[in-house]
This record gives structure tokens, C-alpha cells and sequence, in this order.
């Protein structure tokens, strides 16, 4: 264990030893993005595996709030508050060189929050992402080998109260994630990090098939997310109505099309896919409002041109015209956009007794 980050030029060398939680693995993580998905992986690595985890985050609201508490707060299914002291400082604060950095950044704000981290990387050092969306690989590209890059998708459910303060859903150890290594040949260092995160209870499975892994949590995504998000739903309230799983079918098979063309072979089948949003939804996580519903209700961008908006340019590339991903990727804006209207005035509001007058007239 004590050499498996050593070995290839460019590698550093750990040494062995016994972690608190009694394994013998001394991988440091740091974690860049403190929000809802960071949070997770971070404090169960530390607190599950009882591995040394670093946090960066550069929104001030959550640095004063972590910093005044003196940890973050973590409830289970909105219960059992309690708190976990973190290390948490901006990236122009860290001094710290993590054998493997965990980014969990919104696809948006990934090119800037990388560039200000820029300093803090060093030669040997992996990176590993779980983010929604397809936009984020390419960026990372820019400061780390493909040969240290180790990207995937997670199956879980987690929400950010607010600063300083995080709600994992679902009981301990539910939920799954993919790991798939941008070379597709796992090493030493991935066999590591599949470890660590057993250990933290977020039950990883790795993958040798890249796109195919990263497109399947993409065309999940593409109906769940964005459905819910349109309609103000849990992921139960959308798998109620009976015809989710038409809507689910349609939508996964033109983004399937896509993706064929495209050469990508995905690691679910079809139907797997749609039992897997109905699954999901209605028994993983049916009390669930997906993260691009708390964008959306938070007044923020949607990562939908990320989502849906990606599986459109990828058939548009093969001259395949999604219709049903561009209309709802427009669909989605235009939600966005009335809402920003309607928070600055200048759409009326509905009032009743107005819509009342009309009905009857
Ligand atoms: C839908 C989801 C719960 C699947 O893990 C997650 O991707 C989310 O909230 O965006």
C-alpha cells in the first residue's frame, strides 16, 4: 500500500501506515467545492475511513458560517443534526499538497474556481470528479494528465441547507457510483481510491468504458432533473404520474441515438436505464428534489445547456437533431428566465382575484 501513488516519473511516494480507522492508507484527499456533493464524499472519507481530507471552497457565506461553527452541519434525512469539524479555507489560504483532489464544483463556475486553485497542483497529484453534466473533463484536462485523471458518477441524493450546513439523504451506504479512469486502465492509485471510498460507505463500482460510464448518469439526469425542476417535483411525485415512463423512454432514446452515433457505448441498456430512473425515483430517493431543482428554487443557473443541452450538440454533431433534448434544454432556460422576471418586477405577479375577473368574464 505504502508505494502505490509511487512508481511512474511524475509519482510521489506515501508512506505506510496505520489511519485512525485502522486501515493502512495514508492517501490525502482535499476536496475543491464545499457544497452539497463535496461535503459528502469529504466528511464520510474522513469520518468512515478515517482518512485526512482538506476542504477548499471560495463562497464566503459558507467559509464565515464553517469558520464561526467550527465544522459543518450534517443531518441524515433532515435528523440528527450534528457537527463535524472540517479544515475549510479558500484556495489563496491552502498550503496543503493532497495526493488526490476531489472536485465537486458546479459545471459553471468549474473554469474559475480551477484557475484560482492553479497554484496548488502539482506533478503526481490525481483528480477524481463526480460532477453532473458532461463540460467538466475537458477543464480538468488543462492542469492534470490524462493518466491521472479519474472521473465518475454518483448515484446519491445529498442537499445543501445552506452554509455551513448539509442533509445526506437516504440511510447510510444507500446509493451507489461509477469510477472510470480517463485512460480507461485503472493503476495502483484508482485501486486506492475504490478502496477509501468503500470504506466511506459510497459503495463505488469501476468501470474501463469512459463515455459510456459518465453518459449514463448524463441521460438519467436529462429526464429526472430536468423534469423535476420544470414541475416544482420530488423524484416520488414524478414517477407517480403514469406516464413517467413514457416521457422517461422517449427522452433516453433520443439521447441513446445520440450517443450511438457518437460511438459511445453506454454501460446500461436501454430499458435498464428507464428501470433505473423509475427505480431511483421511486424507491432510492422519492422525497428527493434533484440538485438542479435547488439551483433553479435558489434563483441560480441550471446545469441543463450541461445535461440535456449536451446530449443535443452530441447528436447535432452527427447531423441528428434531438428535438425533444433542445426543446426542453429551451424549455428549461425559459422556466429560468420568467423566474428572473418575475424576482425583479417586471412580470405581474398572478393575482387572484384578477384571474378570478377573467374566468368569470
Ligand atoms: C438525481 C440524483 C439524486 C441522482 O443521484 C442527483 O444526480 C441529483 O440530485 O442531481
Amino acid at each position: 500500500m505504502g508505494d502505490r501513488l509511487a512508481g511512474s516519473p511524475g509519482q510521489r511516494s506515501v508512506e505506510s501506515a496505520q489511519n485512525p480507522a485502522g486501515r493502512a492508507n495514508t492517501v490525502k484527499y482535499a476536496v475543491i467545492g464545499a457544497g452539497a456533493m463535496g461535503y459528502r464524499y469529504g466528511v464520510l472519507l474522513q469520518e468512515k475511513a478515517g482518512l485526512s481530507v482538506d476542504f477548499i471552497d471560495t463562497w464566503t457565506p459558507n467559509l464565515d458560517a464553517v469558520h464561526a461553527q467550527h465544522g459543518v452541519y450534517v443531518s441524515r434525512d433532515h435528523e440528527n443534526r450534528h457537527l463535524v469539524p472540517i479544515r475549510l479555507c479558500t484556495p489563496e489560504e491552502y498550503t496543503g499538497d493532497p495526493d488526490v483532489w476531489i472536485v465537486f464544483v458546479k459545471q459553471m463556475q468549474l473554469a474559475g474556481v480551477l484557475k484560482r486553485c492553479a497554484h496548488l497542483f502539482r506533478p503526481g497529484q490525481y483528480v477524481f470528479s463526480a460532477m453532473n453534466g458532461m463540460g467538466h473533463v475537458e477543464k480538468l484536462q488543462e492542469y492534470f494528465a490524462d493518466d491521472h485523471l479519474v472521473a465518475g458518477t454518483a448515484m446519491i441524493a445529498t442537499v445543501l441547507n445552506g452554509p455551513g450546513d448539509v442533509d445526506f439523504i437516504g440511510a447510510s451506504g444507500a446509493g451507489h457510483m461509477h469510477m472510470v479512469n480517463r485512460t480507461e486502465k485503472p493503476d495502483a492509485t484508482t485501486r486506492a481510491m475504490v478502496e477509501d471510498f468503500t470504506a466511506a460507505n459510497l459503495n463505488p463500482v469501476l468501470t474501463e468504458n469512459f463515455m459510456g460510464t459518465l453518459m449514463a448518469k448524463v441521460v438519467f439526469n436529462s429526464v429526472v432533473n430536468t423534469l423535476c425542476t420544470m414541475f416544482g417535483v420530488t423524484m416520488g411525485e414524478f414517477a407517480t404520474y403514469p406516464g413517467a415512463q413514457d416521457m422517461s423512454r422517449m427522452l433516453l432514446d433520443e439521447a441513446y441515438d445520440a450517443c450511438e452515433r457518437d460511438g459511445i457505448q453506454l454501460i446500461e441498456t436501454r430499458q435498464e436505464c428507464v428501470e433505473s430512473v423509475d427505480f431511483v425515483s421511486r424507491v432510492g430517493n422519492p422525497l428527493h428534489y434533484p440538485s438542479m431543482y435547488q439551483d433553479f428554487s435558489h434563483g441560480r443557473p441550471t446545469e441543463v445547456d450541461y445535461i440535456n443541452g449536451y446530449i443535443a450538440r452530441l447528436g447535432r454533431k452527427h447531423d441528428y437533431i434531438c428535438r425533444l433534448h433542445e426543446f426542453v434544454t429551451h424549455q428549461m432556460h425559459l422556466a429560468e428566465a420568467m423566474r428572473d422576471l418575475k424576482a425583479a418586477g417586471t412580470v405581474e405577479q398572478e393575482d387572484p382575484a384578477r384571474m378570478g375577473a377573467q374566468q368569470a368574464a
